[in-house]
Order: structure tokens, then C-alpha cells, then sequence
């Protein structure tokens, strides 16, 4: 069930101060998942560093408010936010990617955050509309899973953004994501496509390919619901690792890399027959 209250006066300015905000940006993608810990943060980070690596400008936009990880996943733990002119400044990690996350706004960042809806809504919302991030190809907002109050503002808030959908291959995954899928379908929001991700593990000493969490479960459901697949991800040691030293996958040589780069090819073709198509 999807509860839309009526629009307010003052969220039809808030709107157009979003939509003046995100102009500049070409495609705006949220990466949401059903479930925790299916690798949703680690594919977004991924996903953007590889983009900017291919000399697109991106900006990537953590709304994890209670378990922001990619300040984390790319070694920038405890980046101050810079603002200028009540302009909240993105943190720049290469010549092309500028990200902005909440963790940067927390003094400790052990410190849990305990807020009801609206205090968190409020935040988004200032995430959404107060960032300076120029002009950008891509704008990759990394959202918690589920489908609480942090995607349902982005859907609500930002008609032009799409759904990635993340899902790991076990049935308990895939019936939460396909409350992900329904959600994009009450909220109106796009879906791009969904990737498989620890779709299988190759041990790399005897080569013996093992379906931990088994595998094409997500697949699948893009068949069933008539949504595009992007790709699957292997379960790969050098992502934990990655993750783990804030790196980010371009730097392993696994079999994970080159899956994301597929995905990253899909992705922007999608985009561009999306676009072709409009
Ligand atoms: N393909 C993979 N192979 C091995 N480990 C992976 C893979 N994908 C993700 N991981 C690991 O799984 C853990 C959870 O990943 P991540 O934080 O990206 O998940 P999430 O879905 O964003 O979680 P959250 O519920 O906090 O949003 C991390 O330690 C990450 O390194």
C-alpha cells in the first residue's frame, strides 16, 4: 500500500527547487534492493566508479540516513560537507565522480541516528534539492533496502529517476524484491533492469564452480515481470576486499570486475534506447 498525501503548496516549491537542482543532470538512477546486504551499495559505488573511469561525470548520492556505507566503500570515512552559499559542495573522488553522503554531516559516525519519518523525510529532501552537483551524465543515489521513506521521496520527488534493482538468487531475496517491483509499479517509478548479484562462487583453487545462494532466481524474475536483466555478479573475495579498504573494484583483477563492466554496457544502452524511445 502506498500512502501519497496530497501535495502541499509548500512541496510544489520544494519540487521545483529539486527540479531546478538536478537540471543539469542527464540520467538520475536509484539503486534499491528488497533485501539487506545483497550487495546493493557495493554495485552502486561500482557501477559510478566505472562510469566516471569511462569519463562520464557522475555524482553519487548515499540516502542511507540509518547505514550509509559508501563513504566506506570508497576510503572516504569521516569527509567533511562543504557548503557554499547554503549549497551542500559533493566530495570529489576522481576528476569525474562527486559524491555526496550523509555520514559526511555526522560528527561520530558510530552514532546511530534515531529519527521518526518526517525528521528523516526533511533530510532527503534537503539531499535532493540543496546539492550543487552541476552538470552530470549520471546522478547514482544509493538507497537502503526496502521501500520505506528514503526511495518513496525519490519516487515521488524526482519523476525522471529509474530502479536498479539489486537481488541475490534465493527465494527469500526474490520475494522481497518483488515488493521492490510492485513498489515501482504503485509510485510510477521506471525500472531499468535488475541485477543478479553472489550469483555463484568459482573456488580459485580447484575451479569448481559452486551456487552458493543458487542462481538465475533474478533472471528470472526480470523474464516474469518483463523487465530488462542486467547481469549477474559473482560472489568474489576481491569485492569484500575492495570494499573492506575503500578501493573500489577497478582496482581487483576477479571475476567480478568484468561482470560489473558488462553490466555498466547494458546499463547505458538501456539508457540510451529508454531515451531513443521517450
Ligand atoms: N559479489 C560479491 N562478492 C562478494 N562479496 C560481496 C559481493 N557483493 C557484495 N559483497 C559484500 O557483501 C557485503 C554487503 O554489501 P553491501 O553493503 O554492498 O550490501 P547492501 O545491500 O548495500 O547492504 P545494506 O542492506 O546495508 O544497504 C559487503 O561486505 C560486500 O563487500
Amino acid at each position: 500500500m502506498v500512502a501519497c498525501a496530497n501535495q502541499d503548496p509548500k512541496d510544489k516549491a520544494q519540487d521545483e527547487k529539486i527540479s531546478r537542482f538536478l537540471s543539469g543532470v542527464n540520467h538520475t538512477l536509484m539503486f534499491m534492493s528488497g533485501k539487506g546486504g545483497v550487495g546493493k551499495s557495493t554495485t552502486a559505488v561500482n557501477v559510478a566508479l566505472l562510469l566516471s573511469e569511462k569519463g562520464h561525470k557522475v555524482g553519487l548520492l548515499d540516502i542511507d540516513i540509518h547505514g550509509p556505507s559508501v563513504a566506506g566503500l570508497l576510503g572516504l570515512k569521516g569527509m567533511p560537507i562543504n557548503i557554499v552559499n547554503e549549497k551542500i559542495q559533493p566530495f570529489q573522488v576522481n576528476d569525474n565522480l562527486r559524491v555526496v553522503t550523509f555520514q559526511g554531516f555526522l560528527d561520530n559516525p558510530d552514532q546511530p541516528i534515531i529519527w521518526r519519518g518526517p525528521v528523516k523525510m526533511g533530510v532527503i529532501l534537503q539531499l535532493l534539492a540543496d546539492v550543487d552537483w552541476g552538470e552530470l551524465d549520471f546522478l547514482i543515489i544509493d538507497s537502503p533496502p526496502g521501500t520505506g521513506d528514503e526511495p518513496l521521496t525519490v519516487a515521488q520527488r524526482v519523476p525522471e529517476c529509474r530502479a536498479v534493482v539489486i537481488t541475490t538468487p534465493q527465494e527469500i531475496a526474490l520475494a522481497d524484491v518483488r515488493k521492490s517491483l510492485n513498489f515501482c509499479k504503485q509510485t510510477n517509478l521506471k525500472i531499468l533492469g535488475i541485477i543478479e548479484n553472489m550469483s555463484g562462487f568459482v573456488c580459485p583453487s580447484c575451479g569448481v564452480r559452486h551456487d552458493i545462494f543458487k542462481t538465475g532466481g533474478g533472471e528470472k524474475t526480470a523474464e516474469q515481470w518483463g523487465i530488462a536483466f542486467l547481469g549477474k555478479i559473482p560472489i568474489d573475495p576481491g569485492v569484500v576486499e575492495a570494499g573492506d579498504l575503500g578501493s573500489g573494484i577497478i582496482k581487483t583483477d576477479g571475476p567480478a570486475k568484468s561482470c560489473l563492466e558488462e553490466i555498466v554496457r547494458r546499463i547505458q544502452e538501456n539508457l540510451d534506447s529508454a531515451t531513443e524511445n521517450k
